[in-house]
């Protein structure tokens, strides 16, 4: 990777430059053809690019039932077991994140509150261009089921070979009611307007590659949407004290799932750099996804060399990455540090891939510096809030004189005569 040896204010200027070339007029020239050509045509359209993206001619689009038993009983007991312990500790995690409304009575005789309300229909969209993520269908299937989300939908683009057992059992364990094979940007326009086949959904999450991600923010309105989470990211802060094949490891940990995925290290230590550049090339060597990670850690990656400590936090806080690894001696006190991560790990054995499978925070996080303003999938993302009030006529007896001033100072004279239609209001 490229070692930068700039000051810390080139390098913060060079932060603003890179974020405003993640977005490419041509993908998303090309995505907007795809969403209305879905629009428009409706199944017709997905058979065509599922023929033309993914090589698969498909009649049907959903994945009947018994392949989904079916599907977990073919896997091994061990994966079985793994997907078991993924579930449980998600599943606990997110449960600390149920959100009950409230309701107060503050004021003599007024009742208000917040009800929280679970959303009908979502979509939640499992990437399947060139590895297969079972991992991905519980990161957003636990957190619907928890929220009480009625109907999930599930799609994934379709394989030569049939949709991946392990992708089918982990959406029957996490309860998906209907999954279709059918991805790319194609897939997010077929759940946000609905065709033959594919339900039309309140809300579309799940993580993807390029092309998904700018679906999601063209359609975003016509659905909601969780958030951009797209090509992966790892940022790692580190100082002499890491270990550079550790650190390489991590790093390629997320190179290896795109070549646009951006593997970032900043360090006080020119040493630690070269290191970790000699240990990229060794393990590089014998990666299975090596032209993947190459490109990725080539072309996106890059190391930074800062003189203070508090110099690579505030550089990193620029980058906002999803993931972002401290490997400094005592990493937890420099938790008040961090302003702008999707998701932290805290010293040297909180490897990254721990975060992706088992650890029970969700791995769909936000990408190319949004997590600047997004956050984690989680229950929160499955339900929306409703307020509502109640008054006891004396309440609105002392209260109406407000409303009516301010309406009139608005120039809305409906508003104030509303109140006033009331009796004890007047
Ligand atoms: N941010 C997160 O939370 C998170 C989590 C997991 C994975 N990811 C990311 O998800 C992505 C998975 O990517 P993937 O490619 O394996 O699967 P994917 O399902 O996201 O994308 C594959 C689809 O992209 C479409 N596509 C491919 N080339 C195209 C082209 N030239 N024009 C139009 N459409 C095209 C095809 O329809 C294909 O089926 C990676 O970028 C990975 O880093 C992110
Ligand atoms: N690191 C990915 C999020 O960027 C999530 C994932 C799933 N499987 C492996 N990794
Ligand atoms: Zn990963």
């Amino acid at each position: 990777m490229k070692i930068i040896t700039a000051t810390l204010k080139e390098q913060l200027a060079q932060v603003k430059q890179r974020t405003a070339a993640l977005t490419d007029p041509k993908i998303e020239q090309t995505v907007r053809a795809i969403i209305e050509n879905v629009q428009q045509n409706g199944d017709e359209a997905l058979r065509d690019y599922e023929q033309k993206f993914d090589q698969v001619k498909l009649d049907d689009f959903r994945v009947p039932q018994a392949q989904i038993d079916q599907a977990w009983e073919q896997i091994d007991a061990d994966l079985k077991q793994a997907l078991r312990v993924a579930k449980t500790n998600i599943t606990s995690f997110h449960q600390q994140e149920i959100d009950n409304g409230f309701m107060d009575a503050a004021r003599p005789g007024i009742i208000r509150g917040q009800k929280v309300i679970p959303l009908a229909t979502v979509g939640l969209y499992v990437p399947g261009g060139t590895a297969a993520y079972p991992s991905s269908v519980l990161m957003s299937a636990i957190p619907a089921k928890i929220a009480g989300v009625k109907r999930l939908v599930m799609v994934t683009p379709p394989q030569k070979n049939g949709i991946n057992p392990a992708v089918l059992a982990a959406a029957k364990l996490a309860g998906v009611d209907d999954v279709y094979q059918v991805g790319g940007a194609q897939a997010i326009a077929a759940l946000a307007y609905g065709t033959e086949s594919i339900p039309q959904v309140d809300k579309i999450l799940g993580p993807g590659n390029i092309f998904v991600a700018t679906a999601k923010k063209m359609v975003f309105g016509q659905v909601a949407i969780d958030m951009i989470a797209g090509p992966s990211e790892i940022g790692i802060i580190a100082d002499e004290s890491a270990n550079p094949r550790q650190v390489a490891a991590d790093l390629l940990s997320q190179a290896e799932h795109d070549k646009l995925a951006r593997p970032i290290l900043v360090t006080t230590s020119l040493e630690l750099a070269k290191q970790v550049n000699q240990e990229l090339e060794v393990q590089l060597a014998t990666l299975p996804r090596q032209a993947i990670a190459r490109a990725s850690v080539e072309n996106q990656g890059f190391i930074a060399v800062l003189p203070t400590v508090s110099d690579l936090f505030r550089l990193m806080n620029a980058i906002a990455p999803e993931h972002l690894e401290v490997q400094l001696p005592d990493p937890s006190q420099y938790l008040s540090e961090i302003q702008n991560a999707g998701s932290v790990f805290l010293g040297k054995n909180a490897s990254e891939p721990l975060g992706d499978y088992v650890a029970g925070p969700n791995h769909i996080l936000p990408t190319s510096g949004t997590a600047r303003f997004s956050s984690p999938v989680g229950v929160y993302d499955f339900v929306k809030r409703t307020q509502f009030i109640q008054y006891r006529a004396d309440a609105l007896a002392s209260e109406a004189k407000y409303v009516t001033k301010l309406a009139r100072v608005e120039g809305l004279e409906g508003h104030a005569r509303a109140i006033e239609t009331r009796e004890v209001a007047k």
